[in-house]
């Protein structure tokens, strides 16, 4: 049987290396996905569900017999599924109260023999054997939100054996250049939420007698942020990509440390491939690949992934990232961009970002280099 050591209280994550408050964890992160319908947001992502779906059933022979770790099993789908594609047990670790449905949904479906679905955290959860595989859909919006892989980076080294293999094995990050509206419809929300502030200050002052303009800047630095430099989630049309999309972060799960994942820096030039078009931001989205590893290939490779697509996409969609003012760009110019993203101080789950951008004109014109600090939250 497995179980959890009495008082086990290891720091789920870490902030620039400081342990993580499970209470706090707990109330800020975990609580959400202790809800069906938030399951079943996840559950209903055609192209997510495919994917995982695809993975382990055309790659039967890494299931058949094995040992299997499902690290956040939430309602136990991937559990599930492992046992019907002949796993002879499988480890359902979960944090919150949805292990309870999980266990359900495996007994009803079945599977209870092998599914043995475990309540706790897995940075604290003790297996009695080393495991074949490793599955999980640990991915956020831009890949590292929620900062989820570290779970997952400190299970395998725990209890995956030296051959192996994770579901997925693995994943990369792209920025893309791009057109939209949303910075336009940004910007009059702030022009609104300032208008009404100087009502404010007005009022304040006519019937109270202080004058609160004093905060002015505070108030739009603070609006500022939520309307033009927090990511905004979208689901784009590929028409609205007017360049070549870069990969800013490769991710091999059988090797990757949370070192290698705790900052992401990059450089990359973006050719812009549209004449005439308004460049007013830039996209973030990730792929992950189902390959198995070295020792062990997959028997078909599957892909997941979640750039803009005409079919609708997935409820990660892309993160948009505006650039204010838009610039007028052509075909032939490119966009250089130095991106940085780190875990943010008062929350390792969430991402503080910069871009410095520097149009390239293909008459070999350099405009000014401009820096912007984005937020994940
Ligand atoms: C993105 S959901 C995926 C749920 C399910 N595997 C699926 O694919 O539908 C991630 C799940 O992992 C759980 N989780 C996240 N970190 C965990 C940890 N360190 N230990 C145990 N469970 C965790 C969350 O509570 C959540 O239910």
């Amino acid at each position: 049987m497995a179980s959890l050591p009495n008082g086990a209280a290891a720091a789920a994550g870490s902030s620039g290396g400081r342990p993580v408050d499970k209470e706090v964890d707990f109330a800020n992160y975990f609580c959400t996905y202790g809800y069906l319908y938030h399951q079943k947001e996840m559950l209903c992502d055609r192209v997510r569900m495919d994917a995982y779906h695809s993975s382990v059933f055309r790659n039967a022979p890494h299931f058949e017999g094995k040992v299997v770790l499902d690290v956040g099993t939430g309602s136990g789908i991937l559990a599930i599924w492992s046992a019907q594609a002949g796993a002879r047990k499988v480890y359902a670790v979960e944090a919150t109260n949805m292990a309870e449905h999980a266990r359900e949904l495996a007994r009803a479906n079945g599977v209870a023999d092998i599914v043995e679905v475990i309540q706790g955290t897995v940075e604290d959860v003790e297996l009695p054997e080393k495991v074949d595989v490793i599955i999980s859909e640990w991915m956020g919006y831009f890949l590292l939100r929620e900062s989820m892989f570290d779970s997952v980076i400190c299970a395998r080294d725990r209890w995956l054996k030296p051959d192996g293999v994770m579901y997925p094995s693995h994943a990369r990050m792209w920025l893309a250049p791009i057109r939209t509206g949303l910075g336009d419809k940004k910007m009059e929300d702030l022009d609104i939420a300032m208008d009404d502030w100087n009502l404010f200050v007005q009022d304040t002052q006519a019937y109270y007698g202080v004058n609160m303009n004093a905060l002015t800047k505070a108030y739009r630095a603070e609006h500022e942020k939520y309307y033009l430099k927090s990511a905004i989630w979208n689901n784009l049309h590929p028409n609205q990509v007017i360049g070549q999309p870069a990969v800013i972060k490769e991710i091999d799960c059988l090797t990757a440390t949370v070192d290698e994942i705790r900052e992401v820096r990059a450089q990359v030039m973006l050719p812009i491939s549209l004449e005439g078009a308004r460049l007013s931001a830039l996209a973030g989205w990730f792929d992950v690949h189902f390959r198995g590893s070295a020792q062990n290939p997959a028997v078909e490779e599957v892909e997941l992934n979640t750039a803009p697509d005409e079919q609708g996409g997935t409820h990660w969609g892309q993160q948009v990232f505006l650039l204010t003012p838009p610039v007028k760009v052509s075909k032939g110019d490119s966009v250089n961009v130095s991106f940085s993203m780190v875990r943010s101080k008062e929350n390792h789950r969430l991402m503080d970002m910069e871009f410095t951008y520097e149009l390239h004109e293909f008459s070999g014109r350099k405009h000014p280099a401009i820096t912007t600090k984005m937020y994940l939250e």
